[in-house]
């Protein structure tokens, strides 16, 4: 059996990126861009004031002044008149400070009359002026190559004054969950021996957060020719193909045999993790399949830990990126690591880390209570409360 680090180095070497596209601004968010972004303006793009008040010569801004109103200077308006001495322009946040200005002076410590304005209170020692290019100069790198379009890089990529961007294609992902125990949520209690498909809605949730496209679902029982057949409509119609379940060493485990009359290449099978052993990786007919336990923990763990990153190699992303590991602190005790690689699940506490009280593969009642994976190594020593351990978020 390979290591969890074998099986990643394998993935990664495996899986390119697809397909690239142009996209309007207004489609792209959540997609990983495929180009660095440089800025089209610099940012500010003059000097401007950051308060509503008046913009005059700090050589005039004593207290008890009054000081003649030349202008007036509104985001968008037309640039105001300059400002010399004993003058000043009234002035709104986000508008050009006029030429010879040097400070905007708030207007709740001035007074307006007629044609003048009299600064009335002693002020601090901002300026109250955002310089041009502050922020950004024009050709500045905002965003590079690789970065998704999450919400704050969205306000980035508008400030650049880009009205498109190249972005990877988004995988198109089908999900088939295997068991002819499974039934829809909502039907189970109609039938004794069945238990609701869980698993399926679990994956497709995390696919959409990772920037995938569920364009397919099935549940499939568990004869083998039926699942043939769906594993033939889901490759015509993905990118990837996430299968659930069948992936053990049962009889009627047929996750693997329903894809090799698609002419199945493992890259992996089977790795030394605990929960998520029998979690493969292969391809067929050049559609990327990946292979999750039934186990809904396990499934839900192998999907961060294999899913996620094979879903940023397909959007241009580093995947090891995803598996961003944080030292922290553990508010318990942990016994000593097994014979394999554990993911233990921990609840963050005024403490530190602590493990859900059932660490069983099976667990769907708790799972929502999981916030992190603490990784343990093969044979690790057992840790006091205190120490940190590498932990990823689930
Ligand atoms: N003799 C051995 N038995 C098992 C081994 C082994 O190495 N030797 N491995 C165990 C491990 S580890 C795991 S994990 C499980 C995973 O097996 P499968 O992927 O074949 O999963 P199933 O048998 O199909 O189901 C396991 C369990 O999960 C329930 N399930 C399955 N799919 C769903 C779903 N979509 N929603 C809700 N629940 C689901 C299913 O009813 C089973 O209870 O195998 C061990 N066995
Ligand atoms: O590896 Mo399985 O996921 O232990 O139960």
């Amino acid at each position: 059996m390979i290591t969890f680090d074998q099986a990643q180095a394998l993935l990664a070497a495996a899986v390119t990126p697809l397909g690239i596209e142009e996209l309007a601004i207004g489609e792209a968010a959540g997609r990983v861009l495929a180009e660095d972004v440089h800025a089209a303006l610099p940012s500010p793009r003059r000097d401007v004031s950051s308060m509503d008040g008046y913009a005059l010569r700090l050589a005039d801004a004593a207290v008890s002044s009054t000081l003649a109103l030349v202008g007036e200077s509104f985001a968008g308006g037309a640039l105001p008149p300059p400002v010399g001495p004993g003058q000043a322009v009234r002035i709104f946040t986000g508008a050009a400070v006029p030429q010879g200005a040097d400070v905007v002076i708030i207007q709740e410590n001035c007074e307006a009359g007629p044609g003048q304005v009299t600064i009335e209170r002693a002020f601090g020692s901002g300026r109250n002026i955002r310089s041009m290019a502050g922020d950004f100069a024009a050709g500045d790198l905002l965003l590079p190559k690789g970065r998704r379009l999450d919400p704050l890089a969205m306000v980035t990529l508008a400030a650049a004054d880009r009205a498109q961007a190249m972005v990877f294609n988004r995988p198109r992902v089908a999900v088939i969950a295997t068991g002819d125990e499974l039934a829809a949520p909502g039907t189970a209690r109609d039938h004794p021996l069945a238990i609701p498909e869980s698993v399926s809605f679990g994956i497709a949730a995390m696919i959409g957060e990772h920037g995938g496209a569920i364009v397919h679902r099935a549940t499939g029982g568990d004869s083998l020719p039926a699942l043939e057949a769906a594993a033939g409509e889901a490759l015509g119609l993905a990118d990837l193909v996430v299968i659930t379940g069948g992936a053990s060493v049962g009889e009627r485990d047929f996750a693997k045999a329903m894809f090799a009359p698609h002419g199945l290449d493992l890259v992996f099978a089977k790795v030394a993790i605990k929960p998520g052993k029998p979690v493969w990786l292969g391809r067929a007919q050049g559609k990327w399949v990946l292979g999750l336990p039934g186990n809904p923990t396990s499934a839900m763990v192998t999907a961060r830990l294999f899913l996620v990153p094979l879903l940023a190699v397909l959007q241009g992303q580093r995947g090891d990126a995803l598996l961003d590991w944080t030292d922290l602190p553990l508010g318990t005790d942990l016994p000593p690591g097994g014979e394999r690689e554990t993911f233990v699940r921990m609840m963050a506490s005024p403490r530190g880390l602590v493990p859900l009280g059932n660490q069983d593969s099976g667990v769907q009642g708790a799972l929502s209570s999981a916030q992190w994976l603490v990784r343990r190594a093969i044979a690790a020593g057992a840790a006091r409360a205190g120490e940190t351990v590498p932990a990823l978020r689930f």
